[in-house]
Order: C-alpha cells, then sequence, then structure tokens
C-alpha cells in the first residue's frame, strides 16, 4: 500500500490548464523536492495534496484511501501546511498562531491546555524563535514570520509536513538550520512534500526530487540521480555547471554568459 501519492492528476483554474497527468509517490519519513521554474503548478499540487484544491481529473491517496473520504479534522491529524505567506486579520502574538496548530485536537474556542503550551513552546524552542513568542505576529520580518509558520506545523504534531517554499525569506544561517531541521525530523519519522527554487537544497536534503515542466513530471528520481546539470539547465534556462566539492556537496557554478 502506497503512503501518500497522486494518481494521473490534472488540474485546470477554469480554462487555464496546469497540471496535465501527474503520478507523484511519497514513501513514508522520505523527504520530497518539487522543483520547476514560476508558475509551473508546484503550489497547485501541494494545495491538491492537501485537499484545498479538488483535481479535475485523478485522485490523492493518503495510506490507501481517497484523502476526499477524510475529514477535515482527519487530514490535520495527519498533515501539516507551511504556506508561502498567511495573513492575519488581528494582533494575535507569536505564540498564538503556534497554538493555532493544536486546534486540530480541541475546540476553537476552548483555552489552549499546558499540553498545547508546553508543545508550542518546543515547536518555538526547535527553530530557535521562543524570544519572539510576545511578539505581534504582523510586526514580525518576513523570515520570522516563516519560522513561526513552521512551527505551527510542527506543534500541530502531524507527521507529514507540505511545505510551499519553506526557506524563502529565511536568512542564510536560518535557512541551513532549517534545512538541517528537515532531516532530523525525517528521522524522526517525519515526511516532507516540499517545493524549492535552489536545486543546491534539494541536493543537500537527499531524497527523492520531482521537477516539473509544462504541467507535466519531467523528471524523477532519487535527488542525487535526478538533479542533473542537464536536467537544472532545462528546468531554469539557464547555463549552470554542477560541480561536487571534496566534501561531497554539489554546488551550482553560473556562467554568466552576458557579463563580460
Ligand atoms: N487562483 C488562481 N486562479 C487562476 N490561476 C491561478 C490561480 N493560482 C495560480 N494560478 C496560475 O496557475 C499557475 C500555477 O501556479 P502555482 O502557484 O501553482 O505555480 P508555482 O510553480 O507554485 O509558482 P512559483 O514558483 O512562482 O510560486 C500559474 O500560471 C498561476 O498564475
Amino acid at each position: 500500500m502506497s503512503f501518500y501519492e497522486a494518481r494521473n492528476l490534472h488540474f485546470a483554474y477554469n480554462d487555464k490548464v496546469v497540471l496535465q497527468g501527474v503520478d507523484l509517490c511519497i514513501q513514508e519519513g522520505s523527504i520530497v523536492s518539487l522543483l520547476g521554474s514560476n508558475g509551473v503548478g508546484k503550489s497547485t499540487l501541494m494545495k491538491l495534496f492537501l485537499g484545498l484544491l479538488n483535481p479535475t481529473c485523478g485522485e490523492v491517496m493518503l495510506k490507501g484511501k481517497p484523502l476526499k473520504n477524510y475529514s477535515i479534522k482527519e487530514r490535520a491529524l495527519h498533515i501539516s501546511y507551511v504556506p508561502q505567506s498567511t495573513q492575519v486579520a488581528f494582533a494575535f502574538c507569536a505564540l498564538d498562531i503556534v497554538l493555532m496548530g493544536r486546534i486540530a485536537f480541541e475546540s476553537c474556542f476552548k483555552r489552549a491546555s499546558k499540553i498545547d503550551i508546553s508543545l508550542a513552546h518546543a515547536a518555538m524552542e526547535r527553530l530557535g524563535i521562543l524570544h519572539l513568542e510576545k511578539c505581534t505576529f504582523q510586526t514580525l520580518s518576513g523570515g520570522e514570520k516563516q519560522l513561526v509558520l513552521i512551527a505551527r506545523s510542527l506543534a500541530q504534531g502531524a507527521k507529514i509536513l507540505v511545505m510551499d517554499e519553506p526557506v524563502s525569506g529565511l536568512d542564510y544561517g536560518n535557512q541551513l538550520r532549517l534545512l538541517e531541521t528537515i532531516i532530523l525530523l525525517s528521522k524522526e519519522g517525519y515526511t516532507f512534500l516540499k517545493s524549492t527554487h535552489f536545486p543546491e537544497h534539494a541536493l543537500m536534503l537527499g531524497g527523492y526530487t520531482y521537477a516539473l515542466k509544462k504541467g507535466r513530471i519531467l523528471a524523477h528520481g532519487d535527488t542525487h540521480e535526478t538533479i542533473t546539470q542537464e536536467l537544472i539547465n532545462e528546468l531554469y534556462n539557464t547555463n549552470i555547471a554542477l560541480k561536487q566539492t571534496v566534501c561531497g556537496y554539489s554546488v551550482c557554478i553560473p556562467s554568466f554568459v552576458h557579463i563580460k
């Protein structure tokens, strides 16, 4: 039985076709990176995996059962979502936002329990943002907001994390710390489906990669075998060379053909 998969997904926004026959299979505890140019459909595919959009054809399956047969609460027990950004209408503090991850376990109107608060604190501590707990979410920087949303996902306790460009807005140190956290969490049994604009980050994480182009899967497989310089150049219309460093990491070396 597959763990989490998309079978022959098709999707269009009205008459704008975005995905055409996408198959994607995620093993439990794995890290799956989605690559593709701007507007290719990565966020759309993730929203289909979350059940926030319905496919025009095809199906998302979770643990052998169609996702559409799970209630919203059941979905929240399995899957959490880190969006690219979140609008918050009220002056919630960062801890309130993280505690919202616990709503699936309680009623919206019930006060957070001691257990909820300690789980929220643990998630914030893990991401190095406990000092932000009393800050108003709206006043945080883009990167700080992103870390709070990731903490909300961890506090939710769901073991599948769907992350839409999770490092966007993070400074270089927080990018590396988040990648390391993802690797550590996957070793604890968490499963990741994440989009990225950085092939090097996918290579650091390893796992599995799917590359999307023109609504279809152009390439997929073990990340280190799938991400080649030819694939990167085809996906992004670039002219890079992929080189391996002495410590085993691959880096992209761009050639700026227009600048001499
Ligand atoms: N609500 C919507 N209504 C109509 N078209 C949409 C909607 N959301 C996205 N699209 C279009 O669908 C296509 C895929 O968008 P999507 O956000 O999934 O791409 P993406 O690969 O995540 O892009 P990026 O890397 O820039 O975040 C784009 O052409 C986009 O303009």
